[in-house]
């Protein structure tokens, strides 16, 4: 990540170096033309030769060759996006071929007897082309409608309004300026962020280094001094639904005979098994279809359970559900469809309960068995617990979870807090504006693989929920939603929501579960207030990753296919889960509810993801918010505070200072350990005290920074004593 973004630094100077070049040129080929142009005869043979050149093949249409240069120039110094000048470059090949017809024109049908008016080589072979294929004055209408536009096109004149209104052309123009320089400040806030950031010059280093270093990388984030961005200036678009496929389950249709075939079959099976019923309602859905059953007097629903087996025998079909509903009175089974539809995420954000939804945690997450799209709010859960056997569906579900929510928010608004110990899954959203670490700064952040990473940065969210919560106090803010609302009313900054999302929660309850699990219990307890929200994800429902603890702060279930009946009872409290389909068949128990919502989950493939991500991340939107405090405790696993790290760090200081040089042997001779002398070298690195250059193996000593820090220290320990 550091490698990749070191590269996208580089490439922004190159950029930069090579716009800068590309105006200079421009400047000098729009001086260089007019002057040759205009002063022929002194302009030496190479001039004298370019003009006679230019002349034989443009004609009298070489004098627009300096504006379109200057044209250029003015393009390449306001650094216009790139879509543009690619346009631009088109526009002016039309307006210069087009002027040179329309010399040759104006000389044919006005003055054919003198050759005043060359159109050059292009007109000499143009012209004929459109006379036949126009006439004469149709042709010279055309001819001149194309010059026209394409001179309106390459200096940003629309001649539509300039009819109507001769001043809102301008105006257009000052518009596209001010985009321009939307566009560069973006740019350069986006350099200076970056160039801000403390980042040592690659070393070689021993594995040992390597592993301290990057201990301390992962804990110590520079303090940024973030320029303060007002993110309202970046014209940020929410994705459209055309990024998706069209949703097939949109419109799905069931055979009127089959439905009736198969509840006549469903009749008769329980009636060999002498249970009388009767079928009230058929319910088709896109993969399930629910047969709602009377059941004669004295049956009960336990027996239909009991033969669930033979029933699937029968029906000639596996994964059917006894579902009793009390609101009709009716038992229903559920039965697979014989081709189930894909339900595609589309056609759920298109409807209307997803549009009109106020939250921005709207989450999509697929169709009911009778086909209506099933929308809900993840700040009202507030947090929620997927499980399911491998194979069932979450990962997909988390994608549209996600794309769910990038569809109602804005980067500003919403982040995420990705925790993916098995790497797969995550990746295609690390360069989203969305991504959030607390333990880093906005350009750092990353998805969190690593298992004490996430231990860390799980804790340092924890920290984060106790300052919004002093804030929000000091704000008298009851909830984020209050705070953000009493921000927009005193002009003050809003606070974004924080969705943590942890795919396989077993692997990390495997190796830091104490950690994790004090973590978790703290936020899932606290952190709805201040807007932030857990999603935690995983294929081993056992009790031992599924603890007492966390199931009591998740009331929201999502559960997947589950390989046993214990693992149904883990993850919703009863039965059911075992009977489902996989292929994202869910039972979604929302907080409060007795009986869970059977559904069929949205699908979305990694490549619709892809669409949506690069449609996001094509607006570079800047990432926006700076760490809540610069240094991360070390508690996790590895015990060294703080206080201990920085009583090394002024005595060696002062070694440099007096030895005036620094090798691990020095510090290992004074301090004792050569794990504690590199931890040392790790922090005076990264804090900048030296450094070592690019292709040398030897450190730089930063004697001014020492000396002004030891200098700060001793002022600040004098005061403390005299306080
Ligand atoms: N909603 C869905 N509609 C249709 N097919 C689905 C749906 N969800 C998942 N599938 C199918 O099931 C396969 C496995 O899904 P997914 O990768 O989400 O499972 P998983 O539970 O995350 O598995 P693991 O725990 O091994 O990562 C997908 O590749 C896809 O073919």
């Amino acid at each position: 990540m550091r490698k990749n973004k070191k590269t996208k630094n580089k490439k922004q100077d190159s950029l930069k170096r090579n716009r800068e070049a590309a105006a200079l040129f421009f400047a000098l080929a729009s001086f260089l033309s007019a002057y040759v142009f205009i002063v022929r005869s002194r302009s030496g043979i190479l001039g004298r030769a370019f003009f006679a050149v230019m002349f034989v093949v443009f004609g009298q249409a070489i004098y627009i060759l300096p504006l379109i240069f200057l044209r250029y120039f003015i393009i390449h110094i306001m650094q216009s996006v790139e879509l543009r000048k690619k346009l631009d470059f088109i526009w002016s090949v039309i307006c210069i071929v087009s002027c040179s017809v329309l010399f040759k024109a104006v000389c044919l049908t006005f003055v054919p007897t003198t050759e005043i008016f060359s159109g050059g080589w292009i007109g000499d072979n143009l012209y004929p082309f459109f006379k036949e294929l126009f006439g004469v004055w149709l042709g010279f209408a055309v001819i001149i409608a194309i010059f026209l536009f394409s001179v309106a096109k390459l200096f940003r004149i629309s001649i539509n309004n300039s009819l109507k209104n001769p001043e809102a052309s301008i105006t257009k123009v000052e518009e596209e300026k001010v985009q321009d320089i939307a566009q560069a400040k973006k740019q350069e806030y986006l350099i200076l962020q970056k160039s801000d950031r403390a980042i040592p010059k690659p070393n070689i280093l021993s594995r040992q280094e390597k592993e301290e270093k990057k201990k301390a990388e992962s804990l110590i984030c520079p303090t940024v001094k973030q320029t303060k961005v007002d993110s309202k200036i970046f014209d940020y678009k929410l994705p459209v639904a055309g990024l998706l496929k069209n949703d097939s389950a949109a419109d799905f249709e069931t055979s009127k005979d089959e439905l009736l075939k198969r509840a006549e079959l469903l009749r008769t099976t329980l009636a060999d098994f002498d249970i009388d019923a009767k079928v009230k309602d058929i319910i088709p859905g896109p993969v399930v279809t629910r047969y709602d059953l009377i059941l004669s007097p004295g049956i009960r629903i336990q027996t239909v359970s009991g033969i669930i087996d033979n029933i699937s025998l029968a029906m000639r079909t596996a994964s059917i559900r006894v579902v009793p509903i009390p609101e009709k009175a009716v038992v229903g089974i559920e039965v697979p469809n014989s081709s189930g539809i894909i339900v595609g995420l589309r056609g759920i954000l298109e409807s209307a309960t997803f549009e009109n939804s106020k939250s921005l945690l709207t989450l999509a997450l697929g169709k009911t068995t009778d086909g209506s799209g099933y929308v809900t709010d993840l700040a009202s859960m507030p947090h929620l617990l997927i499980a399911g056997a491998t194979g069932s569906g979450k990962s997909v579900s988390i994608h549209t979870i996600i794309l769910s929510i990038l569809y109602k928010a804005r980067p500003d608004e919403v982040k995420f807090m990705l925790i993916d110990p098995k790497r797969v899954e995550m990746p295609i959203y690390r360069d989203i504006p969305h991504i959030y670490n607390p333990c880093t700064c906005a350009t750092n952040a990353d998805i969190i693989t690593g298992y004490r990473e996430a231990a860390v940065a799980l804790k340092k969210l924890v920290n984060v929920m106790d300052e919004r919560y002093t804030k929000f106090a000091k704000a008298m803010a009851r909830n984020i939603e209050d705070y953000n609302s009493k921000m927009v009313e005193t002009g003050g900054e809003k606070e974004f929501y924080i969705v943590v999302i942890i795919d396989e929660l077993a692997d990390l309850m495997t190796a830091v579960q104490k950690e994790i699990e004090d973590s978790v219990q703290r936020l899932a307890q606290m952190a709805r207030a201040v807007g932030i929200h857990l999603i935690l994800a995983t294929q081993r429902p056992s009790v031992n990753v599924v603890t007492g603890i966390i199931k009591a702060n998740f009331p929201a279930r999502l559960s997947f296919q589950t390989t046993s009946k214990i693992d149904s009872r883990v993850i919703l409290d009863m039965l059911g889960a075992e009977c489902l389909m996989g292929k994202g068949d869910m039972l979604f128990l929302p907080p409060g509810e007795a009986r869970p919502a059977r559904l069929q989950g949205a699908y979305v493939s990694l490549k619709e993801a892809e669409k949506v991500i690069s449609f996001i991340n094509e607006q570079n939107f800047p990432r926006l918010y700076e760490p809540v405090v610069a240094e991360v405790e070390r508690t996790v696993g590895f015990n060294a505070d703080k206080e201990k790290r920085t009583r090394d760090l002024i005595p060696a200081l002062k070694l440099i200072n007096e030895r005036k040089r620094i090798s691990q042997d020095l510090l290992k001779a004074n301090f004792g350990g050569s794990a504690r002398a590199t931890n040392i070298l790790s922090i005076l690195e990264t804090r900048g005290f030296i450094t070592k250059p690019e292709g040398t193996n030897k450190w730089q000593i930063d004697y001014d920074k020492i000396r002004q820090y030891l200098e700060e220290t001793e002022r600040g320990a004098c005061a403390e004593r005299q306080s």
